[in-house]
């Protein structure tokens, strides 16, 4: 039986319809939550995802406010303007879009970031408190894939959910989260002997690389679940996943699709942590009598 392709489109309208409702609740009591988007320079992939991101608050009635540097733009002035929106009451999350030009350390501005407005969740404080258990901003791409499991009844708790990718932005922390869902977790990489032996057991399996079309049927157990979250440029202009679609579709019970599925759910995870970081800025202003 051919796999099913997961509908990425109807999971990810359903929930911004929800978003947007609990938006206008919000909103409609004093606070309409904003988000802020800061990109230096022109890497045109950073372009087409700040574009998507602004249009996305748009429909969900989310304010939002982008900042366009110039690639000179030194590192002094990004901490500045962090410090400034860090203080901006509109403003609830804060999302500075990487890659950053490399005179500029990616660390020392995620950490200069409110840990209350850090919607990415790439602050240090909150990598721990996720890897603790305790409440945070969950990191959007591994949310939101933790959100088609559920929303296509995939349990989770038990299964083999084998990674490929350890970056700080996607493997580790999908790594943690499958593990606080009970799964049985495996990291492969780069330096991983035999990966299709390896990507062979999982009953889940995310490929999250960067190498286009890495992932074919013998790496995968017939019946897995495949989550590809590669987002791979090809000299065609055409968006290729990690994840040879073609090839897995007879070996794998269910696969996303390349572009339209974790992507555009990532972005309905920003959506979802600036909603929370509005809702609990709100409740922190009440608490406070202002
Ligand atoms: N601080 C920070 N946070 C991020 O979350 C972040 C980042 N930096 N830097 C870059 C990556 C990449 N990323 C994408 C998310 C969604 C799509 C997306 O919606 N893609 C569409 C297709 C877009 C197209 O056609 O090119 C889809 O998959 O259907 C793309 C890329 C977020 N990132």
């Amino acid at each position: 039986m051919p796999a099913q392709i997961i509908n990425g489109k109807e999971i990810v309208s359903s929930y911004r319809a929800e978003i947007k409702e609990q938006v206008q609740a919000l909103t409609s009591s004093g606070t309409q939550p904003g988000l802020a988007v800061v990109i230096v320079g022109e890497d045109p992939a950073s372009q087409v995802y700040v574009r998507n991101k602004a249009k996305s608050c748009e429909e969900a009635g989310i304010y939002s406010e982008v900042h366009r540097l110039p690639v000179q733009t030194s590192e002094a002035e990004l901490l500045q303007l962090i410090r400034q929106l860090n203080d901006n009451p509109r403003i609830h999350g804060i999302l500075v879009q990487s890659p950053l030009p490399k005179h500029i350390s990616e660390e020392r501005v995620v950490e200069e970031i409110a840990v209350t407005k850090d919607v990415d969740c790439f602050h240090p404080t909150n990598v721990g408190n996720v890897s603790i258990g305790k409440d945070a901003p969950l990191p959007c791409t591994p949310a939101g894939v933790i959100q088609i499991l559920k929303k296509i009844n995939v349990p989770i708790a038990g299964k083999h959910a084998v990674v490929i990718g350890r970056s700080n932005i996607v493997g580790k922390p999908m790594a943690m989260l499958l593990l606080r869902e009970n799964a049985t977790v495996t990291i492969c990489h780069s330096r991983t002997a035999n990966l299709e032996e390896i990507t062979r057991q999982a009953d889940i399996l995310v490929a999250a690389v960067g190498k286009a079309k890495l992932v074919r049927k013998e790496h995968v157990k017939p019946g897995a679940v495949v989550i590809d979250v590669g987002m791979n440029r090809l000299d065609t202009g055409k968006l290729a996943g990690d994840v040879d679609f073609d090839d897995v579709l007879d070996t794998a019970g269910y696969v996303t699709p390349v572009p339209g599925c974790v992507g555009p759910m990532t972005i309905t995870i920003l959506l979802q942590n600036t909603l929370e970081a509005a809702r609990k800025f709100a409740e922190r202003q009440t608490a406070a009598g202002v």
